[in-house]
């Protein structure tokens, strides 16, 4: 493990994505539990993607998960696929494979984005404005919680959550969740958090793994600027954290990763 800080926040590269998964699991563990033991509950907003399932998988194979009180754990996504509530491809089905349905966490408080199935049918600006007041609800009146940590993947043409390069999403300003049309990555229609609500965070965690990410990841800390590559607008209020493994740091300056 290498560890190191730049203006886009501080790296940390594992030496491949299994140990990637595993470390920042046992980070999450611990952040939950410092945050409950603080506060009394703990808030995460989880992130789609194969290295941010991989890392609920590693949650729940962990004997130390037993330290949060899932019960009092607040759940959110960054994003979610427009689809069906039973799609393999929905980020809230595979996290609930990968973790949820097996942590005795309160439904009450796992706030999951509206299915194309769902209450609001086929119109993903309903289910975005309708996660924008659960938003503001479990906010009490803010238009999002100060999130203790966001998980977030990323792209190789730089999106995040799901904002994607050069697209209206990229320049949202005020609402804190946004839908999501014609994404270049299928499903082409989304729901996402947008740069205010996650900028609400305590704790941004960009986790990525894979030669394929490293153009981005290289692109953010060379300073390209949000609307060209999102996740370069991806920042917490407290940290920002890289988590990566050899392949996607790799075209990180030398500097920035030792
Ligand atoms: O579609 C999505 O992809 C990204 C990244 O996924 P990966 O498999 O390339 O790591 C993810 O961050 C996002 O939540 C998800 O909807």
């Amino acid at each position: 493990m290498s560890t190191s800080a730049s203006p886009a926040g501080d790296v940390v590269v594992h030496s491949d994505a299994d140990v990637l998964a595993a470390a920042t699991a046992a980070r999450l563990i611990t952040a939950l539990t410092d945050a409950q033991a603080a506060r009394g509950s703990a808030s995460v907003v989880l992130t789609g993607g194969g290295t941010g399932i991989a890392i609920l998988e590693q949650v729940r194979r962990s004997p130390a998960k037993d330290a949060v009180d899932w019960s009092r754990l607040d759940v959110f996504w960054g994003d979610e696929r427009f689809v069906p509530a039973d799609d393999s491809e929905r980020n809230e089905k595979q996290a609930r494979e990968a973790l949820l349905d097996h942590v005795p966490v309160d439904p009450a408080r796992v706030h999951a984005m509206a299915a194309a199935d769902g209450e609001f049918g086929d119109d993903p600006d309903a289910a975005a404005a309708a996660y924008a007041r659960v938003l503001a609800t479990v906010a009490s009146g803010a238009d999002a919680p100060t999130f203790d940590v966001i998980l977030l993947g990323l792209g190789g043409e730089g999106h995040t959550a799901s904002i994607f390069p050069d697209t209206p999403a990229a320049h949202e300003a005020e609402r804190s969740v946004v839908a999501v049309r014609d994404c270049p990555k299928p499903p082409p229609t989304r729901v996402s958090l947008t740069f205010p609500a996650i900028r609400r965070a305590t704790e941004v965690w960009l986790v990525t793994a894979g030669a394929a990410k490293a153009g981005a990841v290289a692109a953010a800390h060379r300073g390209v600027g949000e609307v060209e590559l999102p996740v370069a607008g991806a920042r917490g209020t407290g940290r920002t954290l890289w988590l990566l493994d050899t392949e996607a740091a790799t075209e990180l300056p030398w500097s920035q990763r030792v």
